[in-house]
């Protein structure tokens, strides 16, 4: 057999080798094109029906008044949170406003809990809900962490992008919540990106700020995660916030510029009158047993103070639970102050770790003035708590020191006044010292309070109540008009 046809044979088989693997991937190239997720086309961008307050078909006409206008350029939106949808309150009071200017919204996320009925009924907005991830992958374990949270991310990324890419129409907008950051906004750059869509980013928080609770600031993770999130705003065309604070901070550090679009409580928030509180009282099973104990009839009424919180990590509850023990030791030594029932709303992780805690300090004899209880209530009777509270508590410490507890705004749209943990920079963008609420920074300070406000100062809390009163004048439709509406060009 000659040299050359041993060259030959072996060239023939490179040959070959090189022509089937440019086959396989020209395949995958053309499967991957072929597949890839619609694009935006302004032209197809109709409202599905127009609908006046009550959700009836208006037919809207052309300016010649005859032709039916059936379509509007511009108005889908999607709306992306990597949670619970019912507990995103944020995300869902969007929704509303989009809808209510026109604009068809996919709203994408995980359904958990109840969502607003507003948006169930509205036929403008579409709920397309994520899977949730495996059990295994949820678990919680600090040690599994490195191994589980990139499973988990891979997880919810796939499910991401084939929610955002063919679970809903390509829209004009999409408008995400960050955190979660991670793989949320990767995912929603690649598919803004792939189906010509304009990425809004409102900045609740950063990502990186709240790992930094669990594994600490220095851990190579968070370092990551925060570049990563630095990186990945440069995909977003526009940027909102929930304080001015963080607004500055994006310029500052991210270079990039952001508008704040405040929190602010949504209609169903409303302060009430005194019938409408004892009607409430009586009837909510949580208080039902406490109503003649709490009604101003009653020798001393008791004070109802509520707390909401989806049991993270950002909010230590057991510095409440110190507070609640010393006032009870105080009402003990001084008959004259009142006792507290004192109702906890919402659901989350460390929920568990808390009612042991609790269970521990009634079993010491420690809350022998004070009843404490845990609820999840309808969105409507969580406002109707609110309204027929005497002192909302807040103890969001904000990881990055500027953003803003939900829950303030939503005691405030209901009349209650609050105290909070203020130790952070944009507490005061939304607490008046001594108008509308108070802030504190230690249990004994938190304990202090509650006995002057509720014994000697019951003034001062009168002052307080008409400060959240006039606060609860400011409402989010009016904010969000403002800001949301010219961003998306709805108005
Ligand atoms: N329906 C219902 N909702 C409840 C209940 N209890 C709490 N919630 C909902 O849970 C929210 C409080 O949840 P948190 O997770 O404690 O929110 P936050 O700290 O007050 O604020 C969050 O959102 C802000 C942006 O809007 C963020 O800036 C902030 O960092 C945080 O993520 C309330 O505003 C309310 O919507 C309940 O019993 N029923």
């Amino acid at each position: 057999m000659g040299l050359e046809h041993v060259f030959t044979d072996k060239f023939n088989n490179v040959f070959s080798l090189v022509l089937t693997g440019f086959v396989i991937v020209s395949t995958l190239f053309s499967v991957l094109l072929v597949t890839l997720p619609k694009q935006y086309n302004p032209y197809d961008d109709k409202a599905v029906k127009f609908v006046d307050e009550q959700g009836n078909e208006l037919e809207v006409k052309t300016k010649d008044g005859k032709t039916p206008l059936r379509w509007k350029q511009g108005r889908t939106v999607q709306i992306v949170v990597l949670g619970d949808i019912g507990r995103s309150p944020r995300m869902q009071y969007h929704a509303l406003s989009i809808a209510k200017h026109d604009g068809r919204v996919f709203l994408i996320g995980y359904q958990e809990s109840e969502i607003h009925p507003d948006i169930v009924s509205n036929p403008l907005i579409e709920i397309v809900p994520l899977g949730a991830a495996p059990e295994f992958l949820r678990s919680s374990s600090k040690l599994l962490f490195p191994i589980l949270a990139p499973l988990k991310a891979l997880w919810q990324a796939l499910s991401l992008y084939r929610a955002l890419g063919y679970g809903s129409a390509p829209a004009r907008w999409m408008l995400v919540q960050n955190p979660p950051s991670i793989p949320t906004l990767a995912i929603a750059g690649l598919i803004c990106f792939l189906r010509n869509t304009e990425l809004v980013i409102d900045w609740h928080n950063f990502g990186y700020s709240i790992l930094a609770l669990k594994l600490g600031a220095s851990h190579p993770l968070v370092k990551i995660s925060a570049l990563y999130e630095k990186v990945f705003a440069r995909a977003a065309t526009h940027h909102i916030t929930v304080t001015d604070a963080m607004a500055r901070v994006l310029k500052d550090d991210y270079g990039v510029t952001a508008q704040a679009l405040h929190d602010r409580p949504a209609s169903i928030f409303k302060p009430f009158n005194p019938k409408q509180r004892s009607k409430f009282l009586s009837q909510l099973p949580e208080t039902a047993q406490y109503a003649p104990d709490l009604s101003p009839s009653s020798k001393i009424p008791w004070k109802l103070i509520v707390s909401s919180t989806s049991w993270t990590a950002d909010e230590d509850f057991s510095l409440l639970l110190s507070a609640l023990s010393t006032y009870s030791a105080a009402a003990t030594s001084n008959p004259s102050l009142p006792k507290i029932l004192a109702i906890i709303t919402g659901k989350g992780p460390q929920k568990a770790h808390y009612l042991a805690q609790i269970r521990q300090l009634n079993q010491e004899k420690k809350l022998s003035n004070v009843v404490i209880l845990t609820a999840w209530l309808t969105p409507e009777s969580y406002a109707a708590l609110l309204a027929s509270a005497d002192l909302g508590i807040s103890l969001h410490t904000s990881s990055s020191g500027v953003d803003l507890p939900m829950k303030v705004v939503d005691m405030f749209g209901a009349g209650l006044p609050v105290v909070g943990w203020g130790a952070f920079e944009a507490w005061p963008e939304l607490v008046k010292e001594d108008v509308n609420g108070k802030g504190f920074s230690s249990a004994g300070q938190l304990a202090e309070q509650l006995v002057s406000l509720f014994g000697a100062d019951g003034d001062l809390l009168e002052r307080l109540k008409d400060g959240a009163l006039k606060e609860s004048g400011n409402r989010w439709d009016d904010e969000w008009d403002g800001i949301g509406g010219e961003l998306f060009k709805l108005l």
